[in-house]
């Protein structure tokens, strides 16, 4: 079995290693393998660290030397770290990353490659992804194609051999930072310092650029595999409606596994044409950016509520707080992960859960009346929302995981609990 010095530490010394490079100065020799035999047999393929063939350069002045792979070029967005241990094909087709550069804390990726049934949405909208260490083979049986593959074409940059933990820490002291990923020698580093400086993030309508053009109808389930609880679900089926600001797919599977019809409708769909169509139940989904550069969806929101059952998840849960009166504001460095603590104040519980999102709710700022029911226990931030008066509830992280654990998955009968109460008042 042929190993990657980098994953097979254990099969030499790393004495036998060091003296092994320091031996090799050839021009011509660019990478080794071992074989786990011990025998220190060099093959020819690519050393991971060789020279650096691309730059992020962030807004705070840092030059950060790694290796591309993916597609080439030069992009702006705003760097973001994630946590999650695992998903990133889903986290690559999260719509929420749109804008933003996902770097992975984990330093293995690209080990399972990609296949068909992990996306999340028909694309990647993130600006590009910064990752430790790429996997140098793919293994899982699902596996299609390999991660450099699958980014080159959808055009999406990557970078490798970068110090992710240092950035990370960066990211935790400064909060998250403008950054411009380039593999284009003609640009300076000036160039591409005041680039970032220039561009922003903040008051930005990403909605419009990854929600869907017209409504159409969603009948998809999850598999069976995740059919582990009956909590709230009901015979009878729910009309929903879903907004789209950037809607992960298994948002819709999980409803429609609850006894969900469901007609998905874009950003833009007036909530009087949402009230013609006599739902059960609104959603709001998930979706990229500043909650506050989209006003034109906080008054869907405001005119839908009281009216009909409603549930927000993420930038749903943000729009909601800003149409009941709320401020939402920006967070220093956000929460991006499978590991995040909640208190889930109703239930006297903790559930781990996935979340993405680098704006909240204030609290302090929503009328009387409105319950804070989920409290981030990392640091305290408001987590859920609801009013029975009001018929609403809202998460700010993901009960639809996809990836991530699925503690929070009851949520979705809480939902059809809430509908099924107003059917029965009708
Ligand atoms: N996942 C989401 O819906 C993200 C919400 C919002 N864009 C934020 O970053 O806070």
């Amino acid at each position: 079995m042929d190993c990657a010095f980098t994953t097979t530490h254990n099969a030499v010394s790393a004495t036998a290693i060091t003296n092994f490079y320091l031996s090799k100065k050839s021009s011509n020799f660019r990478f080794f393998t071992v074989k786990c035999s011990n025998n220190l047999s060099a093959g020819l393929v690519e050393r991971p660290w060789k020279v650096a063939d691309a730059r992020l350069v962030l807004e705070d002045g840092s030059i950060w030397k790694a290796k591309s792979f993916g597609a080439r070029g030069t992009q702006v967005g705003e760097v973001v770290f994630n946590t999650s241990l695992t998903g990133y094909q889903e986290i690559l087709t999260d719509p929420s990353y749109a804008g933003q550069f996902v770097l992975m804390t984990n330093p293995h990726i690209g080990n399972t490659g990609v296949n068909f049934d992990d996306e999340e949405s028909v694309q990647c909208f993130l600006a590009g992804l910064v990752i430790r260490s790429l996997s140098i083979s793919t293994s899982n049986w699902r596996c299609k194609e390999t991660l450099g593959d699958y980014l080159a074409e959808r055009n999406i940059m990557g970078i490798y051999d970068v110090d992710t933990r240092a950035i990370t820490r960066r990211l935790r002291e400064d909060g998250s930072l403008i950054g411009v990923l380039s593999t284009e020698d003609s640009k300076s580093d000036e160039e591409l310092l005041k680039m970032s400086r220039t561009w922003d993030i903040v008051g930005v309508d990403l909605i419009s650029g990854v929600s869907c053009k017209s409504p159409y109808e969603w009948v998809d389930r999850t598999g069976s595999d995740w059919e582990f609880n009956n909590n709230g679900r009901s015979k009878e089926t729910f009309n929903v409606v879903a907004y789209d600001f950037g809607i992960k797919h298994n948002i819709l599977r999980r409803l429609a596994s609850y006894g969900c019809k469901i007609t998905v409708v874009p950003s833009t769909w007036p909530a009087s044409e949402t009230l013609k169509m006599k739902p059960d139940g609104v959603l709001f989904s998930n979706g990229p950016g500043d909650p506050s550069a989209v006003p034109y969806a906080v008054e869907a929101v405001k005119e839908l509520i009281g009216k009909v059952p409603v549930f927000g998840i993420c930038m749903g849960h943000q729009l909601l707080g800003q149409a009941l009166g709320g401020k939402t504001f920006k967070m220093k460095f956000g929460h991006h992960g499978g590991n995040h603590p909640v208190r889930n104040l109703r239930k006297g519980c903790v559930e781990i859960s996935a979340q993405n999102h680098n704006y909240a709710v204030d609290p302090e700022s929503l009328p009387k009346g409105v319950e804070v029911t989920h409290v981030n226990l990392n640091d305290g931030s408001c987590a859920g929302l609801a009013s029975s008066k009001m018929k609403l509830m809202s998460l700010q992280y993901h009960p639809e995981a996809s990836p991530g654990p699925h503690d929070s998955d009851t949520v979705f009968g809480e939902f059809i609990q809430l509908m099924k109460q107003e059917k029965v008042k009708a």
